[in-house]
């Protein structure tokens, strides 16, 4: 038998006054991080606290490692870590504190783990939450969350304010963790170099619709800028995975599907003169683009 994914959604909408996030239908596969990626107001943040309860959906289905929150929320409390943004209502406690509360519920909270994790960030165990900076804050509730070593890992902006020392440790405490246990990470972000950095897949959020899952090693593979030679050449509707187009200077294109525009190119004596792979924030953004259209 297959174990339960960590993430299901089958036809799950969440209706916020005139806003609709959905429907969504998405399986998340374990030990793999995801970016969340849209524009603002696309539903990221809506999205993350659906599937941390602190919102009800308004229909459609959720399960997390097969277990709904109706049914067993308890069950999935101690599978799921999440940082929010920001901790609401934790300003009169110190990390310690915090660490009382939750690492009470976790089997697997590891007190010596919680204690290096904070050194590394260089947090102090006794500075109350409210007194804390962005950062600071950014990283507490970081050290909380990996130190329960739970299963699935929700994210909102994970990075939002944090050092460049602080974003290098946390990479560091992700590919560690990996190496001992398998987690699934969902991370909403706006940093190419988050993306960059931990996400093997991309699930791009766009007026509340989801698509993807995609694989960014894939994705990186297949979008690319062409130059092409200046012999009579077909409307740009004609060459498969084109999306893009230009005269200026010279010929060139963007293609989604470098492989079978190459083909193409290729059976109609169209020479390629030079090709550059698309930089990760253009071929967000034209992949976005391309989904609205
Ligand atoms: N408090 C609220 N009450 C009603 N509707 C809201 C509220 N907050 C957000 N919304 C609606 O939900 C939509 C999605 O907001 P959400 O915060 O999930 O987007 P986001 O993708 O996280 O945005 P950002 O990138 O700016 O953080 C908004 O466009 C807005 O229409």
């Amino acid at each position: 038998m297959t174990s339960p994914s960590p993430l299901r959604l089958e036809r799950f909408v969440k209706q916020r006054d005139d806003f609709r996030l959905g429907p969504i239908d998405v399986v998340l596969e374990p030990g793999l991080t995801y970016a969340l990626v849209g524009p603002n107001g696309s539903g990221k943040t809506t999205l993350l606290k659906c599937l941390m309860n602190l919102m009800k959906p308004t229909s459609g289905k959720l399960e997390i490692f097969g277990h709904t929150y109706e049914r067993e929320e308890q069950a999935i409390m101690t599978q799921v870590a999440f940082v929010p943004d920001p901790l609401d209502g934790c300003e009169p406690f110190t990390l310690w504190q915090m660490r009382d509360f939750i690492g009470s519920w976790y089997a697997s909270w590891d007190d010596d783990d919680f204690a290096r994790r904070a050194a590394s960030f260089r947090i102090p165990l006794d500075k109350r939450y409210g007194k804390m900076s962005q950062g600071e804050r950014k990283k507490a509730a970081l050290t909380l969350a990996l130190s329960t070593h739970a299963p699935l890992l929700l994210l909102d902006e994970p990075t939002n304010g944090l050092d460049i020392a602080s974003r290098n440790r946390l990479k560091q405490m992700l590919v560690e963790d990996a190496e001992i246990m398998e987690r699934t990470v969902v991370l909403s972000t706006h940093s190419v170099e988050d993306i960059r950095q931990f996400a093997d897949c991309i699930l791009l959020l766009r007026n509340g619709a989801l698509e993807g899952p995609y694989e960014k090693d894939a994705l990186v593979a297949s979008w690319s800028r062409l130059w092409l030679s200046r012999e009579p050449l077909p409307s740009l509707a004609d060459i498969p995975g084109a999306v893009d187009w230009s005269e200026v200077p010279f010929p060139q294109l963007v293609t989604c599907d470098r492989t079978t525009t190459l083909a193409f190119l290729s059976e109609n004596g169209i020479q390629v003169t030079k090709e550059q792979p698309l930089p990760l924030d253009e071929l967000l953004d034209r992949l976005l683009e391309k989904s609205a259209r």
